[in-house]
């Protein structure tokens, strides 16, 4: 099986903050993008990386370059820079990881465990099972103990078919939260794999802290 990989890294970031897009900012002395890239460059498994930036990003020279990466310019969504990733995969391929670059921190295990799961599902997805209570609330207050049985937080990098998901993109062009919820629209089933609670995703200004303990307690960053 020919797998390649696609790096989401076109978002502006402004839950994050700052002046410049959360995956660019410096990180355990790179990018939150560099160390989502390497992973999957390093990986055995999979063979074409595509990078997708915004192209702005591209024009002022963001990626430092240094991986045998392609780049290609997103879109206004998070989908439809999918969309422009998977475009640019060539048609030989036969499966595709989806990766937000906002998750420097992912590791190994979770990648075997999205394509141990291709092997006979056309859809995989790394998630983490939700153990606390959970509450919905309004203005502070409780209202409501929600019930948690079943409930997963998804993570990424989320695995396909790349002919079966880029037919749910053409498909569903306005897109949806992530790549499994076009995937279920078009009518594939998405296996659940292990996620880890270290691959996070870079989404509030706390999160810099925490990857970067992250990333600097691994050897050879
Ligand atoms: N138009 C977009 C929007 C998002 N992303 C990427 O999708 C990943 C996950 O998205 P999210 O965390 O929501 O990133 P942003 O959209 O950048 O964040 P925010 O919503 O806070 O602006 C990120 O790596 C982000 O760069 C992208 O490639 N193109
Ligand atoms: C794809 C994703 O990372 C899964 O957790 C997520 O959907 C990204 O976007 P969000 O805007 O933070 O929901």
């Amino acid at each position: 099986m020919k797998i390649a990989a696609i790096i989401v890294a076109a978002g502006r970031g402004l839950r994050a903050g700052g002046d410049t897009p959360k995956q660019w900012r410096p990180l355990a002395g790179h990018s939150s993008t560099y160390f989502a890239v390497q992973a999957f460059v390093r990986h055995p498994r999979v063979s074409r990386v595509v990078l997708v930036m915004n192209g702005a990003d591209i024009a002022a020279g963001l990626w430092p370059g240094g991986f045998d990466a392609d780049v290609v310019a997103g879109g206004e969504t998070r989908s439809l820079s999918v969309r422009a990733g998977l475009e640019q995969v060539a048609p030989d391929y036969d499966q595709v990881l989806i990766h937000d670059a906002a998750r420097a921190c992912i590791m190994r295990d979770v990648i075997d465990g999205v394509i141990a799961a291709l092997q006979s599902h056309k859809a995989a997805a790394p998630a983490v099972a939700v153990v606390d209570a959970l509450w919905r609330g309004t203005s502070g207050h409780v209202e409501q103990t929600v019930d948690r049985t079943g409930l997963f937080r998804a993570q990424t990098p989320q695995g396909f078919d790349l002919k079966a998901i880029l037919a749910a993109h053409r498909q569903f062009p306005e897109g949806g939260a992530d790549d499994v919820e076009l995937a279920r629209l078009a009518g594939m089933d998405v296996a659940i794999t292990p996620g880890h609670e270290d691959n996070i995703k870079i989404t509030l200004p706390e999160d810099f802290e925490r990857a970067e303990r992250i990333l600097r307690a691994r050897d050879g960053h």
